[in-house]
């Protein structure tokens, strides 16, 4: 807001030689504090006003005058526009107070919706270290849209449907014992899936028996579908657990078996436009004419594919959800697949289609190796969870020992640190994984955000000015100025983490403006008992909103007390 003042001064005084929108994208955050707060560079009037930018510079700063600005002055071919510290900082916290959480929200998103596809973990599989980086991506996302004004439709695409599931099938009936299956559904299931391979080395006939059991399945056989919904129910019901320690909902669980009656359709559609030939007996589309290889649509034996899953499910949410946008939160392994898709859509000539993006992301890291849940390296994504928990909860009884709700805090803490170390970096960087160091309470963790914002909650505790409402009379010293400023960044960096797809981008700014605030801490004296008590508390207050929001964007948790 402050910026699109600025912008509209130098609009009236050139004339409007450059529209507002460019001129507000020319406006740079210079690289110093003694060059203030806004600079804009005049090399893109120097044509249209047939000047040197210099000259147009001091032009500019000899004749701009508002009271928002302190001063405005030429710098070489720059005018850097000085805010009045203590106008603006009493707009913004007055703003902040005012708002409350909506503070940063826009509304640009005019409640159209956006398909978000994430988690989507593979039933009979353990929860993969993959599958947690899609599930707190996507739901950061989604809060995100919705702040920008969007409906998300949270939707997990479960692998619940292929041929693995006939030789599962087949497994279980071979040497799988149900007790064993009840009790630890995954592991049980993940180890019935790995000796089928081994033993399908030494007997090649059970493949066949796999596919078998995966047709009946298609089919409709009551005995596959009823193992293949026992498997599916207790899968759910292992993820689910993760998903409650999370704190993460989805508003569709419709996997890839939900497509199994859509699929003929949208074959269907690609053979009405002529899009299928058939190549060594299996149904593809040519994708030559983009320099890719062919979308397999269905292969020589009649069963369809991961792919014609997805372009079904496509159809049907633009269906169900006539979405805007559609995101796919998903590894980066799956970069062609989705390249294929958008790319045979658009080829049906669905124009919404060209709204539809894959969002990948880099993998996780052990001591520099990929993990994987390759035989023998599971690792149990709810056991990571628990011992995360654990370790909040010694750093607690260490640091905080008299604190009332200790249990509740430690999850919050011990998840939140887990959440924030995936998101603090860009998505498509792989992340190294170590416990003992996002658990710190000091350096760039979430432990420390959270730790920043109880700390802003006790300072407004131990004082005895009840703040509501917004009427600070602003400030104008330079820790609290370098505080307001970035509290006036906000709704740009929401903006920048909707746009770019980031929640990077906002666990970036909450660690800025927890550093920010400490600094501040430490230079003023917040409780002392003169004429700006007041406002430096609602200050202090407008932080601790903005980190709470910042933090709620992410999908952290922010307790008032740890
Ligand atoms: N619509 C989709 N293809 N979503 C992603 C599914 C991810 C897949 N289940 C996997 O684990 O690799």
């Amino acid at each position: 807001m402050q910026k699109t003042i600025y912008a509209e001064a130098i609009n009236e005084q050139t004339n409007g030689a450059l529209t507002m929108d460019a001129v507000v994208k020319l406006i740079e955050k210079p690289k110093f504090k003694s060059q203030g707060d806004f600079a804009f560079p005049c090399f893109a009037l120097a044509k249209t006003m047939r000047k040197a930018p210099q000259k147009i510079a001091e032009e500019l700063a000899a004749t701009i005058d508002h009271p928002l600005f302190e001063k405005i002055v030429a710098d070489g071919p720059y005018v850097n526009g000085f805010l009045e510290k203590q106008t603006v900082s009493k707009q913004i916290v007055n703003a902040i107070l005012e708002a409350g959480s909506s503070y940063g929200s826009h509304s640009f998103g005019n409640g159209q919706s956006i398909t978000i596809d994430f988690s989507s973990p593979n039933i009979a599989k353990p929860f993969s270290m993959g599958h947690l980086r899609s599930t707190v991506i996507g739901n950061s996302l989604a809060k995100i849209t919705e702040k920008c004004g969007y409906a998300a439709v949270r939707i997990n695409h479960l692998g619940d449907w292929g041929t693995q599931f006939g030789k599962l099938i087949v497994a279980y009936r071979l040497w799988g014992n149900e007790e064993k299956v009840r009790q630890a559904p995954i592991k049980e299931l993940l180890a019935l899936y790995v000796k089928f391979h081994a033993e399908a080395e030494k007997e090649p006939r059970l493949n066949e028996e796999g596919r078998l059991w995966f047709k009946k399945l298609e089919e409709g056989n009551e005995e596959a579908n009823k193992l293949w919904k026992w498997f599916r129910d207790e899968s759910l019901q292992e993820f689910s657990k993760i998903y409650a320690l999370l704190g993460v909902e989805f508003d569709s669980t419709a996997g890839e078996a939900f497509y199994n009656d859509k699929m003929d359709k949208a074959l269907e559609l690609l053979a009405e436009q002529k899009m299928l030939s058939s190549s060594q007996g299996a149904e593809v589309v040519d994708l030559a004419e983009y320099g890719l290889p062919p979308l397999l649509a269905k292969k020589s034996d009649g069963a369809t594919l991961y792919a014609t899953r997805d372009l079904a499910a496509a159809l049907y949410r633009q269906e169900q959800n006539q979405f805007s946008k559609a995101w796919y939160v998903v590894g980066s392994e799956q970069t062609l697949h989705f390249k294929q898709l958008f790319l045979v859509l658009q080829k049906m000539g669905y124009r919404w289609a060209e709204e539809m993006t894959h969002i990948p992301f880099g993998f996780v890291l052990k001591d520099g190796k990929k993990m994987s849940t390759r035989k023998g390296e599971i690792v149990l994504l709810e056991e990571v969870l628990a011992e995360a928990i654990r370790l909040a909860e010694e750093n607690i009884d260490e640091k905080n020992p008299s604190l009332k709700n200790k249990q509740e805090v430690a999850k919050m803490v011990g998840v939140g640190a887990v959440i924030f170390h995936d998101l603090k970096n860009d998505r498509q960087n792989s992340i190294e994984f170590s416990l003992e160091h996002m658990l710190r309470f000091e350096g760039t963790t979430g432990p420390y955000v959270q730790y920043t914002h109880a700390r802003a909650c006790s300072i407004l505790r131990k004082s005895s000015i009840e703040i509501s409402g917004g009427s600070s009379s602003g400030l104008k010293d330079e820790a609290s100025w370098a505080v307001a400023k970035l509290l006036m960044e906000f709704p740009n960096i929401i903006e920048k983490s909707f746009l770019q797809h980031e929640p990077s981008a906002i666990a970036k700014y909450v660690l800025e403006l927890a550093q920010e605030f400490n600094k501040y801490y430490s230079h003023v004296k917040i409780l002392a008992d003169d004429g700006e008590l007041e406002s430096r508390l609602m200050l202090v207050k407008a932080v601790a909103i903005v980190l709470e929001e910042g933090l709620r964007l992410l999908g952290v948790k922010a307790p008032s007390e740890m």
